[in-house]
C-alpha cells in the first residue's frame, strides 16, 4: 500500500459533497492510505444561533467560551463525525471516527486564552495511533478537538489540525476539500502557485475569510511536505492519475 495522504473536508462543503467526490476517494483509497480531519464552522454557528449563544471570529478563528466549546463539541465530536463516517461507510470505505481527544491523538494547547478563550493549537499528534489504524485498512476521520494533560478540551480550526497532522505523519501529500474549484484569481481557478504568490495573494486581497487559515495551513505543512491541493467537494477531484484544483508548492519546478 502506497503512501499516506491527509484530506481536510470543510464545513462549507460536508452537506455537500457529491457522489463524485466519494467514487473519487474510493479510487485514491486503493492507491493510498487514507486520513480525513473535518471541519464543521457552518453548523457550529447555526445551532449557537439556535441557543441563543453569540459567537465572533478574530482573525480567521472562532472566540471560544465555555458554551461556545461545549456546543463545537456535540457539532464536531457528536454529529459531523458520525454523520461523514456513516456517509463513508455507505461508499464501501471503512472509517473510524475519533476526535483528538482519543487516544491522546491531538495535544494540545491555547493560543492566547485572553483575545480567543479555548482556542487550541496542536502540541503533538499521536501518530503511532493513526498508524494503528491505518495498517488495519481503516480510514480515520478525525474531529478538530485537543485537549491538554489535564483533560481541558480546545477548540481547533480544521485547517490547522489538517496542516499538524499531515506533517507529523509525513504525508505525501495534504487535500483541502471545500465548496470552490481551489484559489480563483479574476475567477479563474489558479492551477499551480508558491508560498510567495500565496503571501502576494494575501497582501493583494485577492485570498480573503475561510481561505486564509487554509493556505496558512498549507504554508506551514509545506515545510514538510512537497505538495499541498485545494479541491472542490462538489465535483470528481480525481480522475485519470490527476488531481483538479490548486496545486500549492514551496517554489516553482524548474524543468
Ligand atoms: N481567492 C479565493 N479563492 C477561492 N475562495 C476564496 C478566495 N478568497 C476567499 N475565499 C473564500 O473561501 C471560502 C472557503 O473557505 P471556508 O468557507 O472556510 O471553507 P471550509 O469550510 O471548506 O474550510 C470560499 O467559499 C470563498 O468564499
Ligand atoms: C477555532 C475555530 O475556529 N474552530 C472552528 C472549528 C471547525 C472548523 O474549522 O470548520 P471549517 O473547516 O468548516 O471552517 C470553528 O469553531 O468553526
Amino acid at each position: 500500500m502506497g503512501e499516506t495522504i491527509v484530506i481536510k473536508c470543510g464545513g462549507s462543503v460536508l452537506s455537500e459533497l457529491s457522489p463524485s467526490f466519494f467514487e473519487s476517494l474510493q479510487l485514491y483509497a486503493r492507491e493510498k492510505k487514507i486520513v480525513i480531519v473535518h471541519g464543521g464552522g457552518p453548523e457550529i454557528g447555526q445551532m449557537l444561533k439556535k441557543l441563543c449563544v453569540p459567537t465572533e471570529f478574530v482573525n480567521g478563528l472562532r472566540k471560544t467560551t465555555k458554551d461556545v466549546l461545549e456546543v463545537a463539541e456535540m457539532i464536531l465530536a457528536g454529529k459531523v463525525n458520525k454523520q461523514l463516517v456513516g456517509i463513508l461507510q455507505q461508499y464501501g470505505l471503512s472509517a473510524v471516527g475519533v476526535s483528538g481527544v482519543d487516544a491522546h491523538l491531538l495535544e494540545a494547547t491555547a493560543i492566547d486564552f485572553h483575545t480567543l478563550g479555548y482556542v487550541g493549537e496542536v502540541k503533538n499528534v499521536n501518530c503511532a495511533f493513526l498508524e494503528t489504524l491505518l495498517r488495519d485498512g481503516y480510514i480515520p476521520v478525525i474531529a478538530p478537538i485537543g485537549a491538554d494533560e489535564l483533560g481541558q478540551t480546545y477548540n481547533i480550526n480544521a485547517d490547522t489540525v489538517a496542516g499538524a497532522v499531515a506533517k507529523a505523519l509525513n504525508a505525501q501529500q495534504l487535500l483541502f476539500v471545500t465548496d470552490v474549484p481551489g484559489i480563483l484569481q479574476d475567477g479563474v481557478v489558479v492551477e499551480q502557485t508558491t508560498v510567495d504568490d500565496i503571501e502576494r495573494m494575501i497582501a493583494t486581497g485577492v485570498i480573503t475569510g475561510g481561505m486564509i487559515p487554509k493556505v496558512k495551513a498549507a504554508v506551514a505543512a509545506l515545510e514538510k511536505l512537497g505538495e499541498v491541493m485545494i479541491v472542490s467537494g462538489k465535483t470528481p477531484f480525481y480522475a485519470n492519475g490527476k488531481l483538479y484544483g490548486t496545486s500549492i508548492w514551496k517554489e516553482v519546478e524548474v524543468y
